[in-house]
């Protein structure tokens, strides 16, 4: 079965997700993808990925990916934090990163645990 990741980065770490998921594109390709509304936007104009888009996350796109996860509809998370500025809709980035942990969906927050993630994924 298709892999089922949710990608989603702040404003100031949209160009480090381009970068990782043009890295990982053919895998990524293959891959049943969700995101946050304007980073969705970008990997598919960018990068031509098919990509599944929620509202943008201070709309309530992260609660909209948490709610997929709790339904058993991801299968890891991608999540590009940005830990220098303080975000309007932090509860609900909170929310998504806890029902992560409730789940035991693996949430990667920073490039380096993205990359191990994925490199593993690719493999299965
Ligand atoms: O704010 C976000 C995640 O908390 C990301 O939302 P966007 O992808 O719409 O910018």
């Amino acid at each position: 079965m298709k892999q089922r990741i949710a990608l989603i980065a702040h404003d100031k770490k949209k160009d480090d997700m381009i970068a990782l998921a043009a890295e990982y594109r053919d895998y990524l390709a293959g891959c049943k993808l969700t995101a946050t509304g304007t980073t969705g936007g970008r990997l598919h104009n960018e990068l031509g990925l098919d990509v599944e888009r929620m509202h943008s996350g201070p709309l309530g796109g992260d609660l909209q990916i948490g709610a997929h996860l709790v339904n058993g509809e991801i299968d890891c998370v991608i999540f590009l934090r940005d830990p220098m500025t303080p975000q309007p809709h932090e509860p609900d980035i909170n929310a998504l990163v806890r029902a992560c942990d409730v789940h035991n969906i693996p949430c990667a927050t920073n490039v380096s645990s993205a990359r191990l993630v994925l490199s593993r994924l690719r493999e299965l």
